[in-house]
């Protein structure tokens, strides 16, 4: 988890080496507003317990307009890599990229010019509770030293684009958590950034505050254009917004894709240790029953296993006549990430033993006799 920081530390003053960077800035925006890329990148913390390897050898690509997901295990390094974008944390070896700059080359002026193109959300959102939710949204412009009519103006603006009209002179003590998650992406947009890192964002709110916090940010990233890239725990925050997603191991990329992609067709270990809370276990009452051989009379019952075709999802009754026999569905889920329907789902047939198998390709991803049972499950 990153640690707690005030955002308006990294608020930059007016000064004339900033604008010449700014007019820079402006310059790389217009070849496409919000990429990131890390190249050969490393980071090893040294203390006086050792060396710690949190990230190796990272080579990767954030296009613009992304809403982009990183997960892996705690100490994976997500949060060591998201906070290189911004520079809370110096890489030991390697590039960070953000429009095609090199952030490593800023001077202070660059750096504090660049974290106003970046805004950073937390989970614990990082509001000072003395101010009122109007001060905390204006804190990084009244810093900027920008004149009071245009923060007034701008704080009016960002309230509206959060759904937070009406509560300028609240306390946070007196707003929900997505309430205060909303001040909190508020203050993050005040500066209107191109990027927008979320470090474990929904992961302090119920699951209906996340789904709203999460329909939020998305309509963000469709109207404002706005990079998304955010760390999380939670695979069904990934599922719900995010458009590629990167699984980290031990500070290695494990994979990387489209999400349909990766958790349709997961490769590495710790993608499947990662998804297995979404995955639904083979039902007590037909495991009890499965037996290794085919019963007289009986039925094979086959796990089919849909991996993002982009068809509307699994046709019965072409599963059936490419078996050559009738299919009754038993149990499972297929759920559409981006389009493309994925799943699994459990089917018991007459007559089925692995040659048959081949028939279902082209109309599943992967199909497998799981055992057979004697009579109707
Ligand atoms: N300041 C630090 N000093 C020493 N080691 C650190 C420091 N920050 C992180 N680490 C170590 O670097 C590795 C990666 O940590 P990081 O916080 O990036 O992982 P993470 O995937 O975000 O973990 P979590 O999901 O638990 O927040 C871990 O082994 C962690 O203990």
């Amino acid at each position: 988890m990153a640690a707690l920081t005030v955002e308006t530390t990294a608020v930059p003053v007016h000064g004339a080496a900033t604008e010449k960077v700014a007019t820079a800035t402006r310059v790389a925006s217009a070849a496409g507003a919000g990429s990131v890329r890390f190249e050969k990148l490393g980071k090893i913390y040294r203390s006086a317990a050792g060396a710690v390897n949190a990230l190796e050898d990272i080579d990767l690509e954030i296009p613009a307009g992304r809403v982009y997901g990183i997960i892996g295990r705690s100490g994976a390094g997500k949060s060591s890599l998201l906070r290189t974008i911004n520079r809370l944390e110096t890489p030991t070896s390697g590039r960070v990229l953000v429009d095609g700059q090199d952030i490593g080359r800023f001077d202070e002026d660059a750096l504090v010019e660049l974290r106003r193109r970046l805004g950073m959300i937390f989970q614990h959102f990082n509001l000072l509770s003395a101010k009122t939710v109007r001060e905390n949204v204006a804190l990084p412009l009244v810093v900027a030293g920008v004149p009071k009519k245009q923060i007034a103006e701008r704080v009016d603006e960002v309230l509206a684009l959060v759904g937070l009209e009406g509560k300028h002179n609240v306390y946070p003590s007196r707003l929900s958590g997505g309430q205060k998650q909303r001040v909190g992406i508020a203050r993050a947009l005040v500066h209107k950034p191109e990027i927008l890192l979320c470090d474990e964002a929904t992961s302090a709110l119920d699951p209906e505050t996340t789904l709203s916090i999460l329909k939020l940010l998305k309509d963000i990233n469709r109207s404002l254009g706005l990079t998304i890239i955010l760390i999380t725990h939670e695979m069904s925050v990934i599922r719900e917004i995010c458009e590629n997603v990167l699984v980290l191991e031990q500070g290695r990329i494990a994979e990387e894709g489209p999400v349909w992609q990766v958790f349709g067709a997961p490769k590495h270990d710790a993608t499947r240790a990662l998804l297995r809370p979404l995955s639904r276990d083979l039902p007590e009452d037909i495991a009890a029953r499965l037996q290794p051989q085919p019963v007289a009379g009986g039925e094979a019952v086959l796990e089919l296993h849909y991996t993002g075709g982009e068809s509307a999802g699994p046709d019965l009754s072409c599963l059936a006549s490419a078996l050559g026999t009738s299919v009754r569905l038993l149990h499972g889920t297929i759920d559409r990430i981006q389009g493309h329907a994925q799943g699994t789902l459990l089917v018991a047939a007459r007559g089925v033993s692995e040659s048959n198998l081949e028939a279902l390709k082209g109309h599943v991803g992967s199909a497998r006799i799981l055992g057979h049972v004697a009579s109707d499950v």
